[in-house]
């Protein structure tokens, strides 16, 4: 079995990658020339590394005539919903651009195989606290560029299935995080400024943003197995909720991470850290990916959240 994971080298493809080697799948992965490849340095021996640049639909034509992979996760994208505000053209064109031309390729070369699309609750936008949990039944309203370039993923895994019959299994997956997390999100920007400070490499005041927003964290570990699991047992065509089934609040996640510190911390409002509008709440219903896989989340959150701030503790 041949799966290739398109930005192999990121957050979400290094674990992915680690998870498909385990369970003795060949693994293929795309990198830019200027791709960071300190996630997946322990994985080189391992892994095929293929240069690719989604956005060029000479390049993944290239990519899919070489490999011929069973299995497609496609997770490459532009992912931080801040700089879809600065840059919305070039998200939107990364992130729907670089999809398409996998499906191109996929179908122009009469491909059988399983393509996984990651999707994401930032589709949702804004919900209605009356509204949660979250199901694939709620009504998308999207606040950011970021969300639109998604819904548009979403929804031409749909229509390529529709048209052209393509094997699309689309997770739209909840926030996720643990260690390599970039350190832009916040779980991993509030810990790496934690053991900053308690190495002394930093003031002890931690700039925050909007603490009142909430939302629902998933292991990586346990998301890379979701998507294990929505090409082995998902219906194509379909949309499945990856998610804990409980969220919390921005501020009651920070408190979890300075309990897990010792040292005294004060908390700053960063006003550029504030979003021209943030989704307020995100808690999602996965009972429909659990009755079709059987998956559920087996990480507690302060689990993830202590391997996260070891993380930063290893690398500052
Ligand atoms: C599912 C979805 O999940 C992620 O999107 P996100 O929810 O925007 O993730 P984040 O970690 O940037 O923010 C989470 C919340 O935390 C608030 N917040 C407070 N203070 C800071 C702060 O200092 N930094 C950041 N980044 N956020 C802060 C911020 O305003 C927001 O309410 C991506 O993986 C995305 O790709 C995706 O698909």
């Amino acid at each position: 079995m041949k799966a290739l994971i398109t930005g192999i080298s990121g957050f979400v493809g290094s674990h992915l990658a680690e998870y498909l080697l385990k369970n003795n799948t060949e693994v293929y992965g795309t990198i830019r020339h200027r791709s960071r490849m300190n996630h997946i340095q322990h994985l080189m021996n391992d892994v095929n590394l293929v240069e690719c640049e989604l956005r060029d639909p000479f390049s993944v034509e290239n990519l899919i005539q070489d490999v011929k992979p069973d299995l497609i996760f496609h997770l490459a994208a532009q992912s931080f919903v801040p700089t879809s505000w600065n840059s919305p053209i070039d998200t939107i064109h990364n992130n729907v651009a670089g999809q398409v031309n996998i499906f191109e390729a996929v179908r122009r070369f009469n491909l059988d195989c399983k393509i996984q699309i990651a999707c994401s609750s930032e589709e949702y936008g804004y919900v209605d606290p009356t509204e949660v949990p979250i199901t694939e039944l709620n009504p998308i309203r999207p606040l950011s560029p970021y969300a639109i370039s998604k819904v548009a993923q979403d929804y031409l895994g749909y229509q390529y299935y529709k048209s052209y019959g393509l094997h699309v299994v689309c997770t739209r997956t909840f926030n996720h995080t643990g260690p390599r997390r970039g350190e832009n999100f916040v779980t991993s920007n509030f810990a790496k400024q934690i053991a900053e400070i308690e190495k002394g490499l930093k003031a002890p005041v931690l700039y925050v943003g909007n603490l009142q927003a909430q939302r629902d964290f998933t292991d990586v570990r346990d998301v890379v197995h979701a998507y294990w699991l929505a090409l082995e047992k998902g219906d194509p065509g379909e949309v499945y909720n990856i998610a804990s089934g409980s969220c919390c609040t921005i501020q009651e996640m920070l408190n979890l991470l300075l309990s897990l510190s010792t040292v005294q911390i004060e908390i700053k409002e960063d006003p550029a850290r504030l979003r021209p509008s943030d989704v307020e709440i995100l808690l999602g219903d996965y009972s429909k990916f659990h009755k079709k896989t059987g998956w559920k989340p087996e990480i507690p959150f302060t689990q993830t959240m202590e391997d996260l701030l070891n993380y930063w503790r290893a690398i500052v």
